[in-house]
């Protein structure tokens, strides 16, 4: 069970006169298998630290601990192997390949992780099956809805099993019902697989299923 802390962390983001600081001594914890909505209003720096968490950008200052890891201080070969491997990412709108089916966007993604994709295709079913997708493990991304695609988005953001799940305003393009339904999957799968969930959102029926908040003021 692994727990992401962020100690100190700062960032400005930009060039020259038009750098400006984003984000200043950040302290927050997110606990294993509890989900974490990170809120606060739009610019307060929830996509930058979302970034910072999932070693996509290294802060300016500050530790970035994932278990006993400082993202922070690794150089970019090693901090491109804890994204491919600790770490699932879902955005807004599912990202998914458009003419690859359900199971395929999973073994796609096992692929690019250098993982044998062939030997995977039974447990991409039974990811597919966790988040309520049996039905629809042959259908192409386009022939989805959009809490199908999430669904899908979360699968595949879990099928590597990562320590970390870092997602982006997961309901932003489902309905209200979709996205209570997608938020309490969300919080149950994190829970079952103890995993750590860090959520930015503007939505509250996501802030409000969380277990825990990470409220962004802005600077
Ligand atoms: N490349 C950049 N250069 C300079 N400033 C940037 C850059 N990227 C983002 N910013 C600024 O950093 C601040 C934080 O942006 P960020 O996207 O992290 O906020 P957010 O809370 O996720 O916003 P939203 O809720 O609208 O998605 C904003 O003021 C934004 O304009």
């Amino acid at each position: 069970m692994t727990e992401l802390t962020l100690r100190g962390v700062s960032v400005a983001l930009g060039r020259g006169d038009a750098r400006t600081p984003v984000l200043h001594a950040v302290d927050a914890t997110c606990a294993p298998g509890v989900l974490t909505a990170l809120v606060g209003p739009s610019g307060s720096g929830k996509s930058t630290l979302l970034a910072v968490a999932g070693a996509l950008l290294r802060p300016d200052e500050g530790r970035v601990l994932l278990g006993t890891t400082d993202l922070a201080a690794l150089g970019d070969a090693e901090r491109a192997g804890v994204r491919r491997e600790r770490i699932g990412y879902m955005f807004q709108s599912g990202n998914l390949l458009t003419g690859l089916t359900a199971v395929e966007q999973l073994l796609a993604a096992a692929s690019v992780a250098g993982r044998p994709a062939r030997r995977l295709r039974a447990a991409a079913e039974h990811a597919l099956t966790e988040v309520g997708l049996t039905h629809r493990l042959h259908h192409r991304a386009d022939r989805l809805s959009g809490g199908e695609r999430q669904r899908v988005a979360l699968a595949r953001a879990l099928f590597l099993e990562p320590d970390l799940l870092l997602i982006d305003e997961p309901t932003a393009a489902v309905d209200r019902s979709q996205a209570a339904a997608l938020t309490t999957l969300i919080a149950t799968t994190a829970q079952r697989r103890h995993c750590a969930a860090l959520v930015a959102t503007h939505d509250p029926i996501v802030a409000d299923a969380a277990g825990a908040t990470i409220a962004m003021a802005g600077l």
